[in-house]
C-alpha cells in the first residue's frame, strides 16, 4: 500500500496529481495530458495523507508515516517553485522517484445559495492559482485573497470560515475561491465558471519523493557516484536531477556544464539558487526544522567511489558555511541544479556526473526517475 503525503486539503492539485502519477495512466511516467482527473476511489491502492505544510508533508515522509510525497516544483506560467527546491537539499535521506506533469484547470466555485443581486468581491486561492487567473480576475474586477491552498479555501468558502466571508464581516455571496472541480464536488460549492486560467497551456509538474533505500547499492544511472535508490526496474527514457556548487574562478560553471555537452546529454532545467536561504534552512532560521544542509552519510554503498560531497567549511569561495571575511563571496554564493534527460544506463552520463562530482565543492544526485513526456 502506498501513502502519499502532499500539502493542502483533499481535492489540492497536489493531491490529484498523486493519484494521476500513482494511476495505471500516470504511474509510469504518463504526462497525464487529457487523462481525466482521478479520484480516490479510482486508485483503490492509495491513501493520500493532507498536510498542512511542504515541511510537514516532508516530515511525514521522513518518519515513515507515509511511503511517498507529491511536491509541486515548477509550473508553466509561474516557474520554479524554489522554495520546495531548498526543502529537497535540506532533506538529504529524500530522493526523487518519479515526475508528472499535471494540467492544473481551475474552477470559480462559490456558494451555492449565494443571494442573487449580491455580486462577486473577492477571490480566495493559492498563490499559485491566483497567479495563473491574474487577467480573468483582473478583467472582472475581483480582488484576489491568498489562501494556503486551493482546497482547504473551497473548505473555508463552504464553511463560512474565509477571514471576508460570511460570519466573519462580508456579505454572503461576495466571495468564490479557485480550486478544481473535484474541490467543488467535495465541498458542495457551485462551479460559477471552469478553466479560468489565463494560459490553457497550464501544467505544473509534481516530482514524487521517497526515502533513500538503506540497502542501496546500485547507482547505475548515476554512475555509483550516491546512494541514490535502486532504480528497480526502471530502464528506458529517465531524468537524471542533481545540484551542486562550484569554486567562484573563472569558468567554472562553463566547465562544469561542459561535461555533459561532450556526454550528448539533454539538459531539460538549468537552475541557480542563491545560497544565503539554503544557509538559512541549514540553520533552522526559518523555523521550519528542515535537517540541516549536508551530504547524505558516505556509506559503503558507492564502493568508496564518491558519496555526496559536503561543500568545504572554511576554506571555500563558493559560501555555504565559509569563514567570516569572506562575506560578499558567501552572501552571492549559488547553487546549480540540473535535471538530465537520457537513458538509463547511459554510461556517457556516469562519466559526465562522475567528472563533475570531482570538480563541484558540494554535490548530491536527487534522483534518477522515468521521465514523464519526450
Ligand atoms: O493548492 C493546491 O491545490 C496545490 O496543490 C498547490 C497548487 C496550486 C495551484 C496550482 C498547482 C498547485
Amino acid at each position: 500500500m502506498v501513502t502519499v503525503a502532499y500539502q493542502g486539503e483533499p481535492g489540492a492539485y497536489s493531491e490529484s496529481a498523486a493519484l494521476q502519477f500513482f494511476s495505471s495512466t500516470g504511474g509510469s511516467g504518463g504526462d497525464g495530458r487529457g487523462a481525466s482527473v482521478p479520484r480516490p476511489s479510482d486508485v483503490p491502492h492509495i491513501n493520500t495523507m493532507p498536510t498542512p505544510s511542504f515541511t510537514a508533508m516532508l516530515a511525514a515522509l521522513t518518519s515513515s508515516t507515509a511511503t511517498h510525497a507529491a511536491m509541486p516544483i515548477e509550473n508553466s506560467l509561474a516557474g520554479t517553485i524554489h522554495p520546495n527546491l531548498d526543502l529537497l537539499l535540506a532533506n538529504p535521506l529524500v530522493s526523487i522517484v518519479g515526475e508528472t506533469d499535471f494540467r492544473v484547470r481551475h474552477c470559480l466555485l462559490g456558494l451555492a445559495d449565494a443571494p442573487p443581486g449580491v455580486s462577486l468581491k473577492r477571490v480566495h486561492s493559492h498563490y499559485m492559482a491566483l497567479a495563473q487567473c491574474t487577467g480573468y480576475l483582473a478583467d472582472r474586477g475581483l480582488t484576489q485573497v491568498v489562501a494556503a491552498d486551493t482546497a482547504g479555501a473551497a473548505r473555508a468558502l463552504s464553511r463560512g470560515k474565509l477571514v471576508t466571508a460570511g460570519d466573519r464581516g462580508g456579505v454572503h455571496g461576495e466571495d468564490a475561491v479557485l480550486a478544481s472541480r473535484r474541490a467543488g464536488d467535495i465541498y458542495g460549492l457551485a462551479v460559477l465558471d471552469e478553466g479560468v486560467e489565463d494560459d490553457q497551456g497550464n501544467y505544473t509538474r509534481f516530482l514524487i519523493l521517497a526515502m533513500k533505500r538503506v540497502d542501496s547499492t546500485d547507482s547505475a544511472d548515476s554512475g555509483g557516484i550516491t546512494n541514490v535508490p535502486r532504480s528497480v526496474g526502471i530502464d528506458g527514457a529517465v531524468k537524471t536531477s542533481v545540484a551542486f556548487t562550484l569554486r567562484n574562478v573563472a569558468g567554472e560553471l562553463f566547465r562544469a556544464l561542459s561535461v555533459f555537452a561532450v556526454s550528448g546529454a539533454d539538459l531539460t532545467k538549468v537552475e541557480s539558487r542563491h545560497v544565503a536561504t539554503l544557509r538559512q534552512l541549514s540553520e533552522g532560521a526559518n523555523g521550519s526544522g528542515a535537517a540541516p544542509l549536508q551530504a547524505t552519510p558516505r556509506g559503503d554503498e558507492d564502493g568508496g567511489k564518491g558519496g555526496d560531497k559536503e561543500a568545504a567549511t572554511s576554506d571555500n569561495s563558493n559560501g555555504i558555511g565559509s569563514v567570516d571575511g569572506r562575506d560578499v563571496e558567501r552572501r552571492w554564493g549559488y547553487i546549480f541544479y540540473v535535471d538530465v534527460a537520457h537513458e538509463a544506463g547511459d554510461k556517457g552520463l556516469q562519466i559526465a556526473l562522475r567528472a563533475l562530482s570531482n570538480a563541484a565543492l558540494f554535490f548530491r544526485v536527487l534522483g534518477t526517475y522515468p521521465r514523464c513526456g519526450p
